[in-house]
């Protein structure tokens, strides 16, 4: 049902079967928009209350919208708000007709929206970077943690009857103190790890990107590097660039066999920047020591996956931003940069397409 404040206090009925979508449209007033998933109460609010917008959604978070069903209830929309795990495509697109003016993601990745399609339509795309980046720096660090003590083989021994007595070597991991952290892809997020991580007294940061961020890189005190010598010099890596066709699976076997044998990798950002065979290779003949993985190809990752059978592989099911303060503040700005969008005014966070 096509949802609007009016509707939702009860005091209108929407919607006369013989009417088209444009009819509708015009006797309310209201643009339509439609929700792919049940977001976070926030952004719901933000729409109900903005008297500008009736709407309607997928009324689960726990199984993603059929693609079928998404193809007949963009049919007319103005506007669309997703989720990482919609395809906003030229089908898509195409279902959803002339109407449509803006996406707006709550997400800060956009791998999943046909950038390309999209601005040739002139639709506007909003996400949501900056208010989710203390959450996935938090969870970066836990997990590098994670990872590099060994805590999930370490809980299952002592839960498992293995914890025998104090020995000297066991489960014996690798330290963050006067270790050099290297960066693949420094923005907002990179940044924030290494704040967080410079407390655990290590020696160097260093990152690679496209070109040089000299701004960013002096918050951090971090040395720009090429692709070679961050895999050479890191004792951890962590992976914060965005999925784009030219990172795709660039985490290869080049970058595995040029790490040393005591290194970390860490994954945080998009799983198909890595190519997960030439990972499993690495960690199961020892070229590199572990490697924590909060995203994956796909998602979720089979459990029958070789890599959920490696015990210096800690797998998370994508939950990076999973704060709730996080999670709500990437609804209410989804839903606020879809209102902005609609009404022809700047949005909070646009992507410049
Ligand atoms: O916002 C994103 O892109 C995410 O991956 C959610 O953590």
């Amino acid at each position: 049902m096509w949802c609007s404040r009016m509707a939702l206090r009860g005091l209108q009925r929407i919607t006369p079967l013989a009417l088209t979508s444009n009819m509708q449209r015009e006797m309310s007033g209201l643009s339509r928009v439609y929700i792919t998933r049940q977001i976070p109460p926030e952004g719901l609010k933000i729409l109900r209350e903005s008297g500008q917008v009736q709407f309607q959604l997928w009324d689960s978070d726990d199984i993603p919208v059929p693609r079928q069903e998404m193809l007949e209830k963009v049919k007319g929309a103005d506007a669309l708000l997703c989720v990482l795990t919609e395809k906003i495509d030229a089908e898509l697109l195409d279902a959803a007709g002339p109407n449509l003016k803006v996406i707006s993601t709550m997400s800060v990745g956009f791998d999943h929206l046909s950038l390309e399609e999209l601005k040739r339509r002139g639709i506007r795309v909003g996400y949501t970077p900056d208010v989710l980046t203390d959450s996935v720096a938090e969870l970066t660090v836990a997990l590098l943690l994670t990872t590099s003590r060994r805590l999930i083989e370490a809980t299952h021994e002592a839960k498992t009857g293995g914890w025998g007595t104090w020995r000297t070597l066991w489960l014996c991991g690798h330290e963050l103190a006067n270790s050099t952290v290297g960066i693949l892809g420094l923005g907002r997020i990179g940044v924030a790890i290494a704040e967080r991580l410079a407390p655990f007294k290590v020696k160097k940061f260093i990152y690679t990107d496209v070109v040089p961020r000299p701004e960013l890189a002096s918050m951090i005190n971090a040395e720009y590097v090429s692709f070679d010598e961050l895999a050479e010099q890191s004792d951890f890596l962590s992976v914060c660039c965005a999925l784009t066709p030219e990172t795709k699976e660039i985490c290869n076997k080049n970058l595995f066999s040029k790490m040393k044998s005591t290194s970390i990798f860490i994954n945080t950002s998009r799983g198909g920047v890595v190519n997960q065979d030439d990972l499993y290779e690495a960690l199961s003949t020892g070229q590199i020591a572990g490697a924590g993985l909060d995203v994956t190809v796909p998602e979720p990752l089979p459990i029958s996956h070789p890599l959920f059978t490696l015990k210096n592989c800690v797998i998370l099911p994508h939950i990076a931003s999973a704060s709730y303060i996080t999670r709500n503040a990437m609804s209410a700005l989804a839903a606020n940069n879809l209102l902005l969008g609609l009404r022809g005014e700047p949005m909070i966070k646009e992507l410049k397409l």
